[in-house]
């Protein structure tokens, strides 16, 4: 099930090359539907699909919306002179954008070398129809070269050969997580966040998860040839990503699954009331754990996203941002509370309205008295085009009338429009600073429309360390520090005198069934059972309705358990911490292994009842039983780098043509690879082992990689995903070539197929990557002898019916 949702979210982030396509896909979704109501009402047509060339051409959608250039021409949002060049990006194409994820590892250098040589280079004054087209750009303001944009028109890939083998690479590189189809505006607020290894991170409205994979990258980052630094599986340092809806929190597994850390949580809490996490402090007592950094990219209007969400257009009006306005300063208002003093957050949309931006900054500022400050967000990002915040805006209803003052407003607008909309007083505007926030508009440097401010913790906020101040005169409460009017709020003192404030939601959460479910989880069963019994004779507790999937329980192995000796024994673990491994399930057969940070152990373990956990945990051994093995469980790919550390044995070193052996098919005979690596097997019996290429002993690359393989009786194989095969090969000057682009080249099953390699590039489609039946081949300029043995090999699995084929 979770494959087929990522499989559509993929294809709807991978097929959005342009405003065409986006459009096309919206159109077409809705005949889908048309199709679907059809076939309901048992209006079946046996009439033939129309061909590609007999469909009538997709009705544009509109791009343009009166109410929406006549209000933000009275917003000044657009400096005198640019508002032509404005509205004109704004019905232009978004151009694709995309980053080298990794940050500043050896192995994204080497992608980007790879990437720049082979593609890049060869796109300079390549002309399509007699135009020229633009060579990709790197974006300035992006660290070390790893972010570009590229304009790349369908109907230019299709006539470009270039274009066309680029398309075909970012696509795969993307299935395998090596880069990231990120908008460009979209990776600025992580950049800001200066996130350093040993920070707790929180994101508030975090899904998909593109934000959240790069503070993910960060808190990781480091010049380590490994995915994850060495050390880093035991630092203090955790991101949460959290987002109120559940099926989107799913889609932020897959998101940052590639990611391979154990240093991050999923949760699904509504962010505007999320309850403090607890943590022991040194003596053992409970304290509600505040974040050094914390992102709110907050649900908004969207009208910044214009260029892609082109239907957007048609559905623009004035009254949406008011009615965000609320959200939006409650999830801010609630991460400041949760920030710890000094910590920094981040609050952005990619709207371009005063009101859901300067105008949430300003109402929190105005409540903050002086506890918090905004940054200057322009001086961090130097090359990064952009306008200071606004100071003043106008207040302008959906029949686009305007207000200046609250008392203006007629009574059915008055639960609408809340005086926090407002700009500030000519005071205010001194204090406050808002021209340090960023706004960023679609013409400044062909991109979507931004909003970016970032503020700092100078000390607790008013609201959480005083109590609710009140007009004594007529009992109103003081709009200046009237937390009613952001959240709807009961003061509450607590032991560890941190955060006081419990929201109504809040309580509710608490107080649900969430917390026995959850508990439940982590308690061993039978103990678990008698707390039920010992209920049993009390009222049931009131339920509330619960949506989502329930989640397998997360439970921590111990490290006597008769689980763990026959791993620890096999690859000769040392200092391994095994009182961090978990599983998912409480009877049968333990399938796999994951493992947890300590602060995510212990986030877990101290909180299970008061948050929807959804993921954690990195898998790092996956249950592999076998006759002839001792250990019944291999290493996994995605986890190796935390295990690899600890192995003292199984560990071999292959060379560059080993590499390409060893992941161009399914099982290469041992004959197959080099007389080095041969004879470092030679000692070891059947089961899971770990290749390492270290450039130190063979400097054709200048990473090293670490893969996951099982030694057979007289064969080798990886266990590595099809498509992070094809991205290892790429590093190595080789590529994979599945049956499905071989049958499309209509290349016989002999030797001949791996050599008409522009026939493949010409056919090749990425979706074949994709499809489990797909049979790798390899083809390479680089170390004919392997080849060689590779073609020989290849048509030896295809003879063979034992064997089989992936
Ligand atoms: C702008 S999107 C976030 C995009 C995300 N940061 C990224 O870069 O991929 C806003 C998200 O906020 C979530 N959301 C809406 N209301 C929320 C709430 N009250 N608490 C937490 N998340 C919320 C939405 O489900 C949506 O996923």
């Amino acid at each position: 099930m979770w494959s087929t949702t990522f499989r559509n979210l993929s294809k709807t982030i991978f097929t959005d090359v342009g405003f065409d396509a986006t459009c096309l896909i919206n159109t077409r979704l809705t005949m889908g539907r048309n199709r679907s109501r059809r076939a309901k009402h048992g209006q079946h047509s046996q009439s033939r699909q129309p061909s590609r060339d007999e469909r009538k051409p997709y009705k544009l959608l509109p791009k343009s919306n009166k109410d929406f250039e006549s209000y933000y021409q009275m917003q000044h949002i657009v400096p005198e002179g640019e508002w032509d060049s404005f509205i004109d990006a704004l019905r232009k194409p978004l151009p694709a954008t995309f980053r080298i994820t990794g940050f500043n590892n050896l192995q994204s250098q080497e992608l980007l070398k790879l990437i720049k040589g082979e593609y890049f280079d060869k796109l300079v004054n390549v002309e399509v129809e007699g135009r020229v087209i633009d060579p990709p750009k790197c974006l300035p303001w992006y660290p070390n070269e790893l972010a570009w944009q590229l304009d790349m028109d369908r109907k230019f890939i299709r006539q470009c050969e270039t274009l066309k083998k680029l398309h075909n690479f970012l696509v795969e590189e993307t299935e395998s997580g090596n880069i990231s189809r990120q908008e460009a505006v979209s990776m600025i607020p992580p950049l800001i966040m200066d996130v350093q290894p040993h920070h707790k991170v929180l994101d508030m409205c975090a899904a998909p998860g593109s934000k959240t994979a790069q503070i993910i990258e960060m808190l990781h980052a480091c010049n380590s040839p490994v995915p994850v630094a060495e050390s880093f599986h035991l630092s203090e340092g955790c991101v949460i990503g959290n987002d109120s809806d559940n099926k989107r929190c799913y889609l932020m597994t897959h998101q940052v699954k590639r990611l391979e850390s154990a240093s991050f949580i999923i949760i699904n809490q509504d962010a505007s009331c999320m309850p403090n996490f607890k943590l022991p402090d040194e003596d053992g007592q409970l304290k509600s754990l505040k974040f050094d950094r914390i992102l709110a990219d907050v649900p908004c209007s969207g009208d910044g996203t214009l260029r892609k969400n082109v239907d957007a257009w048609a559905k623009w009006n004035a009254h949406t941002a008011m009615h965000l306005h609320n959200l939006q300063s409650r999830i801010l208002s609630r991460g400041l509370e949760m920030l710890v003093v000094g910590g920094r957050l981040v609050y952005s949309t990619c709207s371009l309205n005063p009101v859901e931006n300067e105008a949430v900054i300003s109402n929190l500022l105005r409540k903050s008295k002086g506890t918090v400050k905004l940054v200057d967000v322009d001086a961090k990002l130097p090359g990064l085009k952009g306008m200071p915040g606004m100071s003043s805006w106008k207040i302008i209803s959906r029949e686009m009338e305007e207000y200046t003052d609250p008392e203006q407003l007629p009574a059915s607008l008055k639960n609408t429009i809340r005086p926090s909309v407002f700009p500030p007083t000519d005071k205010e505007v001194q204090m406050f600073d808002l021209q340090k926030c960023l706004r960023i508009l679609p013409h400044h440097q062909d991109t979507g429309g931004f909003f970016i401010a970032l503020l700092e913790k100078l000390e607790e906020v008013p609201w959480v360390t005083q109590p609710k101040k009140t007009n004594a005169s007529n009992g109103e409460v003081d709009p200046s520090t009237n937390t009613n009017q952001i959240s709807n709020t009961q003061e509450q003192s607590t032991q560890d005198g941190m955060s006081t404030e419990v929201t109504d939601s809040e309580k509710a959460t608490n107080d649900n069934v969430e917390m026995a479910e959850n508990t439940a989880d982590l308690i061993p069963v039978s103990s678990n059972k008698r707390k039920i019994e010992s209920r049993s004779n009390s009222p049931p507790p009131k339920r509330q309705k619960r949506f989502g999937y329930k989640e397998d329980p997360f439970i921590f192995i111990s490290e006597d358990d008769p689980i763990w000796p026959p791993i620890r024994d096999f690859f000769k673990l040392k200092n391994f911490p095994a009182n961090q491994l978990l599983v998912r399930c409480t009877e049968g057969k333990k399938r796999n292994l994951y493992f947890a940070s300590p602060i995510v152990k212990s986030l877990l373990t101290h909180n299970i009842g008061r948050f929807k956990f959804i993921n954690l945990g990195l898998k790092i051994l996956s249950r592999s039983d076998s006759p002839n093995v001792p250990c019944p469980f291999r290493t996994v790919q995605e986890g190796v780098g935390v295990l690899y550390p600890h192995v003292t044995d199984r560990v071999v070193s292959l060379t560059m043509n080993d590499i390409v052996t060893l992941l161009s098919s399914e099982m290469p005979y041992l004959e197959c690879f080099s007389e080095g690596l041969r004879e470092s097997l030679q000692g070891f019996g059947q089961g899971s082992i770990i290749f390492v290429y270290d450039p130190e002993k063979d400097a054709s690359l200048q990473c090293r990689m670490v893969l996951c393989g099982w030694l057979g009786r007289s064969s080798c194989r990886s266990f590595i995903p099809l498509n992070e095969r094809g991205h290892y090969l790429r590093l190595c000057g080789a590529e994979l070539v599945t049956r499905g682009q071989r049958k499309k080249a209509k290349l016989a099953n002999d030797s001949a197929s791996v050599k008409t390699t522009s026939d493949l590039d010409a056919d090749s489609n990425s979706t074949d990557m994709l499809d489990p039946d797909n049979e790798p081949v390899v083809k390479s300029e680089e170390g004919l002898d392997a080849l060689r043995m590779q073609i020989f090999h290849v048509k030896k699995i295809l003879n063979s019916p034992k064997l089989g084929i992936l």
